[in-house]
């Protein structure tokens, strides 16, 4: 199925790595070094239009003018926790990055996200923002956050994830049209709790190693 607002980013390393991620017999520490990886790759895709600028240097050969990025315009926004994960891969690719945080937890019953935390860089205005949170499943939580950073007007908006759903990016479609989603698959469906399906669990539980 194609989803207009959403690319996939299939290359063969991304593939195995979440296929990796998904098994329930993989680690917690194996978990967490898989999304880092999987982060730079996604990085890689959803930042492939973002704006370099020529710069005079010198090779031990010759001068010449070359493309530099303009790191200090990107701003990485994580959803807490699970989006850490995603943060931590994505800055080893783009280290001079600001870094941005919220808080939210999805309520069990309503599955509404409850926000705890926000402390994002403010002046957005020039600068291209990427949220990021492993799971779009309701996408409640995504729809949410990027809410919250559309208040400080910032110059491109998306949003990274892992996996993604059909009723997720149908909600965010419908929420912000303008946000581009980049995720390693589109998964089935939700299930009855809102879990993705065939998915790989809590994210968050299976980041830092915290299920009951
Ligand atoms: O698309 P949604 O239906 O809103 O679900 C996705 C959210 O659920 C997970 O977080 P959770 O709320 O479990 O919090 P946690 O990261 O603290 O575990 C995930 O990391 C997303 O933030
Ligand atoms: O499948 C899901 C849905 C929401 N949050 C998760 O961590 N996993």
């Amino acid at each position: 199925m194609e989803f207009p607002n959403c690319t996939v980013v299939d290359h063969p390393l991304v593939k195995h790595k979440l296929t990796m991620m998904r098994r329930t017999e993989t680690s917690t520490a194996t978990f967490r070094s898989l999304l880092q990886e999987i982060s730079l790759l996604l990085a890689y895709e959803a930042l492939r239009d973002l704006k370099v600028r020529d710069e005079d240097i010198q090779t031990p050969m010759a001068p010449m003018r070359a493309p530099m990025l303009e790191g200090k315009k990107l701003v990485l926004v994580a959803i807490m926790r699970a989006g850490q994960g995603i943060l931590d891969g994505m800055l080893q690719l783009v280290p001079s990055a600001r870094v941005g945080h919220i808080g939210l937890y999805r309520d069990p019953e309503t599955l509404t996200p409850v926000e705890y935390y926000y402390r994002v860089p403010g002046q957005l205005a020039d600068r291209d923002v990427v949220v990021c949170d492993p799971m779009l499943a309701t996408g409640n939580s995504a729809v949410a956050a990027l809410q919250r950073v559309k208040r400080s007007k910032p110059g491109s908006l998306r949003f990274v994830c892992l996996l993604a759903c059909p009723e997720g990016l149908a909600n965010l479609r419908e929420h912000h049209p303008d946000v581009h989603v980049y995720t390693a698959a589109v998964d089935e469906k939700l299930n009855e709790h809102g879990y993705i399906l065939p998915g790989l669990g809590d994210a968050g539980d299976r980041l830092f190693g915290t299920k009951t």
